[in-house]
């Protein structure tokens, strides 16, 4: 933890030490203030002159606005001259005291904050980092966690822990030690409820503590239960299923209720018991200090405090530090929940900083050009995503540049993996990818990525406006080439309609969209980023007819001139592909033309006979023009 700490305090190691020295003089400052009631007691009821150390001219000086009559022998200073010192010095050590919780505290902010910011920003870029394989793994909401609620428990720990934790160790230690000098016995006795407060403070912290806890998880399982339900309302309504979410609902508000009655019920017995205490400590102090003070001596055991060993002046430093026992322990018990939280966020973070980022891309050594003419060659590929079971079994694929591939077979047989070899989602175990004969690996990501442009099945959108999400990284478009890519994507005369139009926001990731606009809004994006490769992986499935036209007619404008690989259940759709290849569990059943394949009697002649079977008539959209079915290219010839 406290590597960590240091690791990611760089540039802020100086103001956590001044704010560390600082808490020297506000304990001090802290400590002292319970001297002025000695001094004026002291002189008042002992008559007896303050015997601080350089302070004597300030006192002769106020002796000025007092009377000498009535001082006893010994007595130099006057009672008004020992009172106004006393205001005084009372004055300056609040003020000292105010002055660096200000500052200490304004550090601390300002420490806590940067760190937060810097460790969220860290964190965010690295896990942008890693590899698609990490993510897959993950469940999104706990990167989330670590990212928000673990980077809040370190900076609280900075932010409030730090502080406290210095000074309720220093405050408890400058107590101590005062005490000691003044009365070393009576320090014994009056420190006796110590370990009884420090224990009580612990546990009752801890049991208060684990108490909100639950209730706070309770709470999350209520929202969460909530969310479903609300979401899935149409289902619960059609199951007459409202009775059994509300009986799970009720379920989790009965245990957020147990855990929060079980923290109140501790919180109400926590302060009432620290203050029986304390008030226990003052009685032993008023009555045995009285009584010493009045000239007595006591005996306990092996200790005796000698009579008038303690002044009435004594009595108050005694019973003011009785009182300040109670905060340094009440913060330092805080500290050990803040600090095991934090420490337990803290190895959250670095679980994620530990994970390797995707293979560093070798920019130093890549000496080819920035956009790539798009061949693409698979050889002898074997990949899987977990060890011993491979996906893809030995793929050797040549695509040429402009043409365009369709990759066909059944679900699950590996269609999607091989295309994601291409952008270097993954890396192959065995065999290589190569994009203009070079092997993927050689490309620096950022290259290689930026000429490949895909279309997925179910098109993701972002916060922002319409035009943002077209535009994405080329925020330097201008509006006429967005608004030609989307004309391009036949999505720009619905956009314009919009209230606000290109400046609309899409919110809720366009769920407010139909699918086939938002498939649109992605090949406008797609048609605006000018990829020389394009992947379309099933843009069109789950589409209504209507939807389907409307997409395959904006992908006509957007595969002109490209490297295509198109994955798609409908094989009716790719009359006009170059080729098409038939993928069985990871390996090429075979490749040919459509109707090359469409006469042999193999694999993809059967799936076209069974969905034929099962549609009513061949697929036959009506085309743009009017003259055709649509395909997913058309014949330019
Ligand atoms: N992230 C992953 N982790 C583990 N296994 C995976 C992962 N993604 C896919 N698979 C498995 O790899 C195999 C091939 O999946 P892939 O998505 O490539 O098939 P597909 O042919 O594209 O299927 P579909 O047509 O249904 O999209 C499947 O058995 C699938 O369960």
């Amino acid at each position: 933890m406290i590597r960590f700490l240091y690791r990611h305090l760089q540039g802020h190691r100086l103001l956590v030490l001044v704010a560390a020295l600082l808490s020297f003089v506000a304990v001090a400052s802290d400590v002292l203030s319970a001297f002025p009631f000695k001094i004026i007691l002291d002189k008042i009821v002992n008559h007896r002159d303050p015997a601080i150390p350089f302070t004597g001219w300030l006192l002769s000086y106020f002796d000025h606005f007092g009377a000498r009559g009535g001082l006893t022998t010994g007595e130099v200073h006057t009672d008004l001259s020992v009172l106004l010192f006393g205001g005084l010095m009372f004055l300056v050590l609040g003020l000292i005291g105010a002055v660096v919780a200000f500052v200490q505290l304004s550090i601390a902010a300002v420490v806590g904050q940067d760190l937060g910011a810097r460790l969220r920003k860290r964190l965010f870029a690295h896990v942008e980092d890693l590899s698609l394989d990490w993510h897959v793994r993950q469940q999104v909401g706990e990167v989330v966690q670590r990212i928000s609620g673990n980077v809040t428990d370190i900076e609280k720990l900075v932010a409030d822990g730090l502080v406290d934790l210095l000074s309720g160790i220093l405050t408890l230690a400058g107590i101590l030690i005062v005490m000691l000098m003044i009365n070393w016995q009576f320090t014994v006795l009056s420190m006796c409820i110590a370990p009884a407060l420090f224990l009580t403070v612990l546990l009752y912290t801890r049991w208060v503590k684990r108490n909100a806890k639950e209730a706070a998880r309770a709470a999350g399982q209520i929202a969460r239960v909530a969310n479903a339900a609300i979401t899935a309302i149409v289902e619960l309504k059609a199951f007459t299923l409202e009775r059994w979410a509300a009986r799970i609902f009720g379920g989790h508000v009965a245990q957020q209720r147990r855990f929060g009655l079980r923290a109140g019920r501790r919180q109400a017995e926590f302060n009432p018991l620290v203050i029986l205490l304390i008030t226990v400590n003052n009685v032993v102090i008023i009555t045995l200090g009285g009584w010493i003070a009045a000239g007595h001596s006591y005996t306990l055991g092996f200790l005796t405090i000698p009579a008038a060993s303690l002044t009435v002046g004594t009595l108050t430093v005694f019973l003011t530090y009785s009182k300040l026992l109670y905060r340094p322990m009440r913060d330092l018990s805080k500290l050990t929940v803040l600090a095991s939280t934090a420490a337990a966020a803290a190895g959250r973070i670095q679980e994620i900083f530990d994970q390797p980022t995707e293979e560093p891309s070798r920019p130093e050594r890549y000496t080819g050009p920035a956009r790539v003419h798009g061949a693409i060659a698979y050889h002898d590929v074997v990949f899987g995503y977990e060890p011993n079971r491979p996906v893809l079994h030995g793929v050797d694929l040549e695509i040429r540049v402009g043409s365009s591939f369709a990759l066909v077979g059944l679900s699950g047989s590996g269609k999607t993996t091989l295309t994601r070899l291409l952008p270097r989602f993954y890396q192959p175990w065995q065999g290589t990818v190569t994009v203009d004969g070079v092997d993927v690996r050689e490309y620096p990501l950022g290259i290689l990525r930026n000429n490949i442009a895909i279309v997925p099945e179910d098109a993701v959108l972002f916060e922002g406006t319409f035009r943002d999400n077209i535009a994405l990284d080329h925020s330097d478009a201008t509006d006429d080439q967005v608004m030609d890519a989307a004309r391009q994507a036949h999505i720009h005369d619905t956009i314009a309609r919009l209230p606000g139009g290109y400046h609309a926001e899409i919110r809720e990731q366009g769920k407010n969209l139909s699918r086939g606009q938002r498939q649109r809004i992605a090949i406008a994006r797609a048609i605006l980023r000018d990829a020389p490769i394009l992947i379309l992986d099933e843009p069109t499935t789950n589409l209504d007819v209507e939807a389907e036209a409307e997409v395959l007619r904006a992908l006509e404008r957007l595969t002109q001139g490209r490297t295509v690989i198109v994955i798609s259940h409908r094989l009716s759709t790719l009359g006009h592909v170059d080729e098409i290849a038939v993928l069985q569990a990871g390996r090429i059943a075979e490749r040919g033309t459509y109707r090359q394949l469409q006469a042999r009697d193999g694999p993809f002649a059967r799936m076209l006979a069974d969905q034929e079977s099962y549609a009513p008539g061949p697929m036959s959209l009506p085309s743009s023009d009017g003259t055709g079915p649509v395909q997913f290219l058309r014949d330019e010839t």
